[in-house]
This record gives structure tokens, sequence and C-alpha cells, in this order.
């Protein structure tokens, strides 16, 4: 069995939909070091599906070749970049995630789940692809932070996390925003009529705050079903909003606060010395250390299981019980 093959064979050689995870590489910087945590969290959990990475022609021939190695699926895409204008983004880097949308494009998966590559999986979370189809599922945003300060919502107080705290202004602004999720991590399905109508609505949007994250919702919102904070832990939930969270039940953290990458954690930013932060970085650092968990070690492993039942595999095989061996899941 082929390393680079087995991923791909483990679906084809099955009737059940296509189903994989899917993340999103740019630049030559460290981001592919999240992936490589994120491919082992997601092995580590036993997760059922591949992880593909869509990654834009800056990644270099060796980040990608180590992603290979971990059992990822990589995927070169396009960029997209929003139409020339005046917005400041939130980040200057978010202008990069436009390129996100090429994810619509991989139809011969009939669902897939998007996650940050500053995202960690620390429990199964394969039954999340069972939920009803035809939605847009993904986890209610927090708009505390600073980065939301050009925002109305900051400006007001307001958070979608606590709506009766302070209360939106109705009066004087009228219905409160729409529900509004972080673009971290959801629940979608790839399909051509939305991946064109994606970039031309973009082509014809004007770029704001929140990029990408800001359109998705635009464009999904009659769809969007939110999901609990428990399948992407924004951070800053923990200090803005504890009395939502209960760290013990979260299964996907997502280390977007400033300071909280784990793979560039100094612990001197605001927030970051919190006991909480502390352990969740800890716990990102296990899993991308663990070398139990890197593909080619768990690749032999389970050869060696495999020539240990190749007796019984030849003899069910005659009988034509035994249509093929599944290959190991990649993720
Ligand atoms: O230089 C970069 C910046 C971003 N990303 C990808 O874009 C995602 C969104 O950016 P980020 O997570 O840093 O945004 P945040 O969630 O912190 O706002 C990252 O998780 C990566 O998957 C990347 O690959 N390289
Ligand atoms: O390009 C827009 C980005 O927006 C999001 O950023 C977060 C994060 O920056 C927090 O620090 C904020 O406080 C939070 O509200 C905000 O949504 C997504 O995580 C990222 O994947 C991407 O879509
Ligand atoms: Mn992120």
């Amino acid at each position: 069995m082929s390393p680079a093959a087995a991923p791909e064979s483990a679906i084809e050689s099955t009737d059940a939909p296509k189903r994989a995870y899917v993340t999103f590489l740019a630049g030559n910087g460290d981001y592919w070091k999240g992936v490589v945590g994120l491919a082992k969290g997601l092995r580590k959990v036993k997760a059922a599906y591949p992880l593909i990475v869509a990654v834009l022609p800056d990644v270099p021939e060796d980040h990608r070749q180590i992603l290979e190695y971990q059992g990822c699926i990589v995927r070169e895409i396009e960029p997209v970049y929003p139409p020339a204008n005046q917005t400041q983004f939130a980040m200057a880097y978010y202008v990069i995630n436009y390129s996100k949308l090429r994810i619509w494009e991989f139809v011969e998966y009939e669902k897939l789940i998007y996650l940050d590559g500053d995202i960690q999986v620390f429990e199964n979370i394969d039954h999340l692809f069972e939920m009803p189809s035809g939605y847009f599922y993904a986890v209610m945003d927090c708009f505390c932070e600073k980065t939301w300060s050009n925002s109305p919502q900051y400006k007001i107080g307001y958070c979608q996390q606590c709506p009766d705290k302070v209360k939106w202004p109705v009066e004087e602004m009228g219905n409160p925003p729409p529900l509004y999720f972080n673009a971290g991590f959801f629940v979608y399905e790839p399909d051509l009529f939305t991946y064109k109508d994606l970039l031309e609505t973009c082509k014809a949007t004007t770029p704001t705050l929140f990029a990408e994250q800001d359109f998705l919702n635009m464009y999904f919102n009659d769809i969007y079903k939110p999901i609990p904070p428990i399948y992407n832990l924004v951070m800053a939930m923990l200090w803005r909003h504890p009395e939502n969270i209960d760290v013990d039940k979260v299964k996907v953290v997502h280390y977007c606060a400033a300071g909280s990458k784990p793979w560039r954690y100094t612990g001197k930013e605001e927030n970051m010395e919190r006991e909480d932060i502390k352990m969740l970085v800890k716990k990102w650092w296990e899993v991308y250390e663990d070398e139990s968990l890197d593909y080619q070690n768990v690749l032999k492993s389970e050869t060696k299981q495999e020539t240990n039942l190749t007796p019984l595999i030849s003899v069910l095989s005659e009988a034509e019980v035994v249509n093929h061996i599944t290959a190991p899941s990649a993720a």
C-alpha cells in the first residue's frame, strides 16, 4: 500500500458517501505546523475521514511533502482576491482568506468539514457529518475583542453570546444583526453552482472587516444553523463568556486569540497567562510532538497487524467474503 494513495483509496473502496476534513494553507510561514498538529489530532481521535489541505501556489514544496508524509491529501488551489478598495481588514492577512471559497469546488466529496489550520480536534466529531444536509453549520462568534472595535456591535457593547446583557438598540438601529458565525470551522456541501455563484457574488461585494467570514455570513444567512460552542471554542469565550463554556466538554479548540497560536506561544500577550490557555496550548503540543501519531508510524504498526492477519484474509477472500481490505484512515 503506497502511503500517498492510502487516504483516497480508503474512501473509494466503499459505497459510503464521500466525506473528508479540509483545511487551508497559504504562504511559506509557520502555519504548516498548525496543519501537522491538526492531521495528528484527527488521527488521535480516530477520525474516519482524511484531511485535505487546500494549498495556495506559494506553499513551498518541502512543506507540502511534510503534509503528505502526515497522510494529508494536498490539493493546490488558485488564489481568490477581493476587489481592490479602501477597506481595512481586522487583520491584513485576512485578504488571502477569500481563497477558502475554492473549497466549494471539491465536488467529489458529498460533505466536508472545514477547519482553520489553527484548530485542534480533541474528541471525535465524525457525527457532525450525520446532521441533515442542506444547511451550513458553524459556531456563533463573539464580538467582544478589540479586533471588533470598528464594528457597530463592539461600539454598542452588544454581543450575540449574551444578547440580554447589553440589548441591541432596536429603536435607533432597527432589528439586531442576524446570527453571525466564526468561519474557522464549518460543515458544508461542495457544489459547483454554489461555487461559481460564490465567486461571482464575491466579485460584486465590497470587502469588509472580517473579509471572507463576513461574506460567507451574508451568503449563507438563510441556511445557517448554529452548533454548540464545543465544536469551535473561540478562545475569547473563556474570558468574555465563561458562563457559556464548560472547558471539559470542548471537542474542538480554535487558537485564534492574539498570541494563542501554540507554535508561536510566548505567554506574554494579554490573557495568555491564564491557566486554561496554558493548559490548552500544552494539550496542542502533546499531540504535535507525539511520534506515535505520525502517519508513517501508524502505517507501520497497521502493516504489522495486517501481516499477522494475512492467512485469515486469504482464506476469506477466496470465499469472496472480503472484497477489499479497508486502508487506514488518513486523518
Ligand atoms: O499566513 C497564513 C495565514 C493564514 N493561513 C490560513 O488561514 C487561516 C485563517 O487565519 P487565522 O487562523 O490566522 O485567523 P484567526 O482565526 O486567528 O483570525 C489559518 O488558520 C490558516 O489555515 C495560512 O495558511 N497562512
Ligand atoms: O478572515 C476572517 C477570519 O475571521 C475569523 O477570525 C476570528 C478571530 O480573528 C478572532 O480573534 C476574533 O475575535 C473573532 O471574532 C474572529 O471572527 C476566523 O477565525 C478566521 O478563520 C477567518 O475567517
Ligand atoms: Mn483561525
